[in-house]
This record gives C-alpha cells, structure tokens and sequence, in this order.
C-alpha cells in the first residue's frame, strides 16, 4: 500500500527523518511510535505530500504520492486541528467532506448515525462552531470526518492524545474493527504503547528520524516497550 525508499528530510542541517526502506501492506494496522521529535509527524506529512523531502519518496499503491494525486481519492488522516474547517458547525463540516467523496446527506447521516456511540452526544446537533469545541471533541470531529470517507488508507496522528477514556475505548474498538475486515490500512501515531500495542498489529518504534524496531505486535511487546523506553537517554 505505501512504499517509503530512502526517504530524508532535514531541517537547520539535523535529519529528522531517515528511512532508507519501509513497507506498509494492505490491510495492516500500524502503530507509530517514538519520543517527542523522533520524526513521526514530519513522516506523515511526506506521505500526505505535505511537506516535500529533501531525497527520496513515497509510493502509495506504487504511485509517487508527490507526482500522482490518486492517493488523495482513498486516503483519508487527521494530525490536527489544522485539518478541520473551524467556522463550521460538525454537520456542516461532513456535509462538506462528503460532497468532496461524491456523498450525499442521506449517506453521511447513515455513516455518522454509527458514530453515536463515539460522539457521546457532544457532537451533533450542539449549535456550535467547530472552533468553539474542546480539544477532545475537535478530535472526534476529525476522526469521524476520516472515517466517514470509509478510507483505504487511515492516517492519525496522537487521536489518543485529548479524547476521554471512554471515547478512546471506542476508537480503539472502532480501530479493530477496521483491522478485522482488513479493507483499511491504518497508521496510528500515539505515545500511549498501552493503546497501540493493543489495536496495532505491527509497530514501529522511530528514533532520531530512523525505524529502529519493527515489531509485530505479541502478548510481550507492550513489556520489550516499556523496557525500550524506561532506559532510553
Ligand atoms: N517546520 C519545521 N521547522 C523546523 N524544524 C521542524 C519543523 N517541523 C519539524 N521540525 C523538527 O523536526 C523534528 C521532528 O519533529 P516531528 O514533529 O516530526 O516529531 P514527532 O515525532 O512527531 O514529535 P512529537 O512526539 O513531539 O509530536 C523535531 O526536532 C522538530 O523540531
């Protein structure tokens, strides 16, 4: 599904990402992970071709993501808040990314009526601007806009980081799910190696701008982990 060969970005001369291959499969649910300015957010961002590499590229289903925009069709992410249109209401906002997937109102209230749970009556019908919602909620927004895309390709970046408890039990469960029916490739950034050790069947432990581990995920990874980052300087 997306392919990275000796992909490097610098900034002020520092490398902070440098992967010389790494192979994503259909299907897999993959959790990123790594101390903060290992480089995990400036990957997503050459992969969504926000920001441009200094060598190298990304291929997603084995088309440069920066000279082919196929990929904008079937991916779907969330990294933060500067994804969302804050002048609108929630509704307003997936009424929009629905017209832009060729989905009507009809569809997009089909696909939010099974976010309920998610939403925790916080979401719809609030009379609020997205821009007045907490953090937490801004979250949710972002997550059910991607999800309603039904994408192939899921792209989230900390979506753990300032949703509650219980809705973090939810986009988990909603994650497995995804992963079960093996129709979504999903890349989940998060520092919580509780949370996706348990939703990712793979991980990917970044450092300085390198993937130094590439585990799949088993009953002693969340200890190997807990160990990895105990020690580290
Ligand atoms: N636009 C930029 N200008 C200068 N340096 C940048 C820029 N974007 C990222 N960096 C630097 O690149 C490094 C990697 O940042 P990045 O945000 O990718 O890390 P991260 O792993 O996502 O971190 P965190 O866990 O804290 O979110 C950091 O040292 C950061 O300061």
């Amino acid at each position: 599904m997306i392919e990275v060969q000796n992909l490097t970005k610098s900034y002020s001369g520092v490398r902070v990402v440098n992967i010389p291959a790494l192979v994503i499969n259909k299907g897999e649910t993959i959790g990123l992970i790594g101390n903060n300015g290992a480089g995990k957010t400036t990957l997503f961002r050459m992969i969504l071709d926000l920001i441009r590499s200094d060598g190298g590229e990304v291929l997603s289903k084995g088309a440069n993501v920066v000279q082919n925009e196929n990929w904008r069709d079937y991916t779907a992410a969330y990294l933060d808040e500067g994804f969302l249109i804050d002048y609108l209401t929630p509704e307003e906002y997936f009424y929009f990314v629905g017209s832009l997937h060729q989905l009507t109102r009809a569809h997009v209230d089909e696909k939010l009526s099974t976010l309920t749970e998610f939403f925790n009556g916080e979401i719809l019908n609030k009379r609020k601007y997205i821009r007045d919602l907490s953090k937490g909620n801004q979250c949710k927004v972002g997550v059910a806009a991607c999800l309603l895309q039904s994408p192939e390709l899921l792209m989230l970046d900390e979506p753990f980081a300032n949703i509650d408890p219980s809705t973090q039990i939810r986009l988990k469960s909603i994650l497995k799910d995804a992963a079960a029916s093996g129709n979504m490739t999903t890349i989940v950034s998060s520092h919580d190696l509780s949370h996706v050790t348990e939703v990712c069947q793979r991980i990917l432990l970044m450092e300085k701008g390198k993937i130094i581990k590439d585990i799949h995920t088993d009953a002693n990874t969340l200890k190997e982990l807990e160990e990895y980052f105990s020690v580290m300087q």
